[in-house]
């Protein structure tokens, strides 16, 4: 199901066009950063490549082993952690250390360690990293990890390449599952606070449409100025508490519910949950 532009350089393969896939696919194209003459992406569903083909112009195909032979610069996993197994049984037959050009590998799988990767990318450079949905409008943090096999030019692709949908920072790998349960998991986390903001303003009396607008531009305006004024968050929050005020009133319905220990409990539980996918 390849096209013609398989005879073109292809610089970028993405495998597993999804969610994360298409936010970093639809920023790189965008952001020139690959033509999309030097992009490929491989996906099971046909429906999907039909799209992505239209949307973005790029190669598809439904045979993961094409990417890995074709790609020059990056093959970029984006598919989920539980079939991470098959797509490197798959690699079995091919020698991509001994290509002409052997790819560095991306991978953004969640809990997928470096260990787990270099056994299947044997001698290959791998950067194992952790993006997140913001990543779609350009305003993602995406953290990454080495191994051992990269050099300094393989560490400047990845950094080309997240730079386009947001910030960058560098973590050691041992960090890599406590990133993936904050901002990995994070805007879930965040989107439920502004959903609950605005269904408390609908009990409160305020039609949907009006709640929903304020509780959304309260979360980004607070986000905004804390970014911009590097205020501490306890700062803003005293900033914000009259005395026998309004807020404080709703600050010890927070922590009577146990509103700051439940999102600790979260991040913990995703942290937990990511060490779990790499076993
Ligand atoms: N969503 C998020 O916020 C984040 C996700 N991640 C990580 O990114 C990865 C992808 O997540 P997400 O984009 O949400 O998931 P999606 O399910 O949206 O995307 C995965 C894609 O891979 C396709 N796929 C399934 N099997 C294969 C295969 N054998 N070969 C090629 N493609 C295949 C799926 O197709 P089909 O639907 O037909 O099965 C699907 O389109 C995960 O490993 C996740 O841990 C990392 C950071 C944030
Ligand atoms: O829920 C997940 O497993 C993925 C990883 C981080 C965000 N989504």
């Amino acid at each position: 199901m390849t096209d013609d532009k398989q005879s073109m350089t292809i610089k970028f393969g993405l495998i597993g066009g999804g969610v994360m896939g298409e936010a970093l696919l639809s920023r790189l194209i965008a952001r020139g950063i690959y033509d999309s003459s030097e992009v490929i992406v491989s996906e099971p569903l046909s429906s999907r490549l039909d799209f992505l083909k239209q949307q973005y112009n790029v190669a598809v195909t439904t045979d993961n082993s094409q990417v890995f032979a074709q790609v020059r610069e990056v093959v970029f996993l984006a598919v989920k952690p539980q079939v991470f197994s098959a797509i490197a049984q798959e690699l079995t037959d091919i020698d991509l250390l001994n290509k002409e050009h052997s790819p560095l590998i991306i991978s953004i799988l969640a809990g997928v360690p470096l260990s787990q990767l270099e056994a299947a990318f044997v001698q290959l450079p791998v950067i194992r990293a952790m993006p997140n949905t913001p990543a779609t409008v350009g305003a993602g943090i995406t953290a990454i990890c080495s191994g051992a096999y990269t050099n300094a030019k393989h560490h400047q692709i990845a950094q080309q390449v997240f730079s386009a949908v947001g910030e960058v920072v560098e973590v050691s790998e041992g960090l890599m599952d406590a990133v993936t349960g904050l901002s990995g998991s994070g805007p879930a986390y965040v989107a439920l606070l502004v959903e609950a903001l605005a269904d408390g303003g609908v009990s409160a009396g305020l039609p949907r449409a009006i709640a929903n607008q304020l509780a959304l531009q309260t979360v980004l305006g607070t986000a905004k100025l804390l970014h911009e004024t590097k205020m501490h968050p306890a700062e803003l929050k005293d900033r914000v508490t009259s005395p026998g005020g309004t807020t404080i009133a709703g600050i010890a319905k927070l922590e009577q519910a146990g509103f700051r220990s439940a999102l600790i409990e979260a991040v913990k539980a995703a942290t937990e949950r990511s060490q779990e996918l790499g076993k």
